[in-house]
């Protein structure tokens, strides 16, 4: 609801120096913040006036509607049992019909037990970033619980989430409004903006919103392409004068407009490699353009040629770099050339083409070729073809990229001979797809989907069930799986050591873990955010493992099926270490459905009676049944993970004959 102390809007210090540039923003704050606040009382309004609605009438019933059963006769009612009276009433408020309804009585065999109070958990299916906690406290863990002694939580942190400096959200939106109605609208620079400290954020915190909130994107006057200068500089090459032309269509393929002013993405023009061979340049003509078409027999009208300056032949390659596949009839008209010319020049644009593309690499330039890796030289070909020939590969051929096998085959960095005479043929696909087909041929490919990195990237799970358990809940196999299955991927908070120790308090009145050991740095909490990996219970005999796997560049823990899989220790980690019950089930390799799943929590997990922590629940017979007392005092064992092996990156590398890697 729209407060009325929020409608006035501050009044700024005004230097009679850079009063003008400051009226302007004040105004236009001022109008935003007005506007604002009127939308949001008729809202509030609006939402105030809801529930005084008239109650909803129901419309007389359809002629073929079956009429409302009968109430119940009163012979039909049990003197035993309660009885309610129902009475229907009129839309004017006057009762119609009363009448009385017995209870029926149910009987429950089972004693139903309450169940145990759980604090709840945002489920999540990625990590969060967390990292150190905020000094301020986003809510106050156990509020409802007055055993819990809420003085640690304050020693903890600076300030509670209420008092704590942010800001107000509306505020957020007006100044974003203003911003946009200053850049777009009055032509303000960002600059000039800032330098006015009026507004309550900088002009890079503002357009941060728009992402934040996902506003629609404004347009900056800045990202507009430049007009066209009319007529063009005739200094300008051929070449220059096409890309000009090509720059200003827009690079939306759904759009492809001239001087578009929709789409902000611009994107210079990129040559293309032609797909139609020399040779069936003819297939695409359905009939000769001409007399001088290419297609027709030299005669005596046809056979005087033109002739051909270097900017008629500039320009004949500019349109055949952006258009290769265009046909020699089509050319002819736009170069104004007889179309035989047109296609003789062809073939020198593409032997020229051969070799006019360059690329830098480590310091040395390397010619550019399309390289058609199945094409077969002919023997005069490879004979005139050069012994080797250093190429950089522009675009290769699946087949020939990705190997039965499913792994990449290494990219040719050189032309041998005999194998490409031809230097300027297309490439079939490009690289990007290679990679798309070996992805494919990764997923469907049992061996290869074995790999662990993929099963997680892409969230391969088993169904499961989070039901009550020996020690709490429990997580239950809802279908049987196989040794080496993902199960799913341990998510839950990234936090760093200083968190972990202030969560510890927490841990402790909670009687329960969730912290699992992900790297030297981070630990992922599954108790505040976590998904039903969280519920996997102990057991030294467990019948799934836990790998972290290297992920694009993160870390991230999956759970595995059966006891193959190498369990980094410590997995899963508490302070102080818990209690374990002595007696864990003996669990098989293969999962079955309806099987709970266990791990093998670690050495640091539990404790012994000793008070020191103990690798395994041999514990003695007095804490048997405590599962969820609490240990005495240890102090914290925050290992480094330095022996911990992680696997590799899963990034499909291309051309250099390496395998994704295996963890
Ligand atoms: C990751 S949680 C597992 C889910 C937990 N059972 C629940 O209900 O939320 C870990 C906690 O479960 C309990 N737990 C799991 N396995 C246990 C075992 N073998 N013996 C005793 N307690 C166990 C401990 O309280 C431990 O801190």
């Amino acid at each position: 609801m729209a407060s009325t102390s929020s409608t006035s809007v501050p009044t700024p210090e005004v230097n009679s120096d850079d009063s003008d540039l400051i009226t302007l923003v004040s105004r236009v704050y001022r109008d935003a913040w007005d506007e604002y606040h009127i939308w949001s009382l008729r809202n509030s309004e609006g939402t105030l006036r809801n529930p005084t609605r008239s109650p909803y009438t129901r419309p007389p019933p359809l002629p073929q509607e079956l009429p409302a059963e009968s109430p119940p006769q009163p012979s039909e009612i049990s003197d035993d049992l309660e009885a309610f009276t129902i009475t229907d009433f009129e839309a004017s408020g006057s009762a119609k019909e009363t009448w009385e309804v017995s209870s029926r009585p149910i009987t429950v065999d089972k004693v139903l037990r309450p169940y145990p109070p759980y604090e709840s958990c945002t489920p999540i299916s990625r990590n969060i970033m967390v990292g150190d906690d905020p000094d301020y406290l986003p809510f106050m863990p156990f509020s409802d619980d007055p055993s819990y002694d809420y003085t640690y939580d304050v020693g903890e942190h600076k300030y509670f989430a209420w008092p704590a400096p942010n800001s107000d959200p509306d505020t957020e939106v007006i100044a974003y409004e203003t911003t946009r109605r200053l850049v777009v609208d009055h032509r303000i620079s960002y600059e000039d903006i800032d330098e006015t400290e009026f507004l309550p954020f900088s002009t890079e915190e503002i357009r941060k919103f728009h992402r934040k909130r996902d506003f629609p994107r404004w347009r900056d006057p800045k990202d507009l392409a430049p007009l066209p200068k009319s007529p063009i500089s005739t200094t300008q090459g051929p070449k220059e004068i096409t890309n000009y032309f090509l720059s200003t269509f827009c690079s939306n393929l759904n759009c492809v407009t001239g001087f578009c002013t929709t789409h902000l993405e611009t994107q210079p023009p990129s040559a293309v490699p032609p797909r139609i061979p020399y040779s069936k340049l003819a297939d695409i003509v359905q009939e000769p353009c001409g007399r001088d078409c290419f297609m027709q027999p030299i005669s005596a009208e046809n056979s005087v040629g033109t002739f051909w300056q270097r900017a008629d032949t500039e320009f004949l390659f500019s349109f055949l770099d952006y258009a290769p596949d265009s046909s020699s009839c089509d050319l002819a008209a736009m170069c104004r050339k007889p179309c035989r010319e047109i296609h003789k020049q062809r073939a020198k644009y593409r032997s020229r083409s051969a070799t006019a593309g360059a690329a830098t690499k480590n310091g040395k330039t390397y010619r550019i070729y399309h390289v058609d890796t199945t094409a077969r030289a002919t023997p005069a070909q490879a004979a005139r073809a050069r012994k080797t020939r250093r190429i950089v590969i522009h675009g290769v051929d699946v087949s020939k990229a990705v190997r039965g096998d499913g792994k990449a085959a290494p990219a040719p960095n050189r032309v041998q001979e005999n194998s490409a005479g031809r230097t300027s043929v297309h490439a079939i696909w490009p690289t990007s797809n290679a990679i798309r087909k070996f992805a494919y041929l990764v997923e469907h490919d049992e061996n290869l989907s074995m790999c662990k990195n993929v099963s997680i990237q892409r969230g391969y799970s088993k169904r499961t069930e989070v039901r009550e358990s020996k020690w709490g809940l429990g997580l239950f196999m809802l279908e049987s799986c196989d040794e080496g299955d993902l199960i799913a991927e341990y998510v839950g908070e990234l936090i760093c050591e200083p968190t972990f120790d202030s969560r510890n308090a927490h841990t402790n009145h909670r009687g329960r873990s969730y912290v699992f050991k992900l790297n030297p740095t981070f630990s992922v909490d599954g108790a505040n955010a976590g998904n039903a990996t969280r519920y996997i219970n102990h057991s030294p005999n467990a019948n799934c493992g836990t790998t972290v796997c290297l992920v694009n560049g993160e870390h991230r823990v999956g759970i595995y099926a059966g006891t193959s899989t190498p369990s980094y220790t410590p997995t899963l980690f508490s302070f102080p270490p818990l209690t374990a019950d002595p007696n864990c089930p003996p669990t098989a390799t293969r999962l079955e459905k309806g099987d709970e799943l266990f791990i093998n929590y670690g050495p640091k997990f539990f404790i012994s009676s000793s008070g020191s922590p103990k690798d395994g629940p041999n514990l003695p017979a007095e804490a048997e049944g405590t599962s969820l007392d609490l240990p005495a005092f240890v102090m914290p064992t925050y290992e480094h993970a330095s022996d911990a092996t992680y696997s590799e990156e899963s990034d499909v590398s291309m051309g250099d004959g390496s395998e994704p890697g295996e963890p």
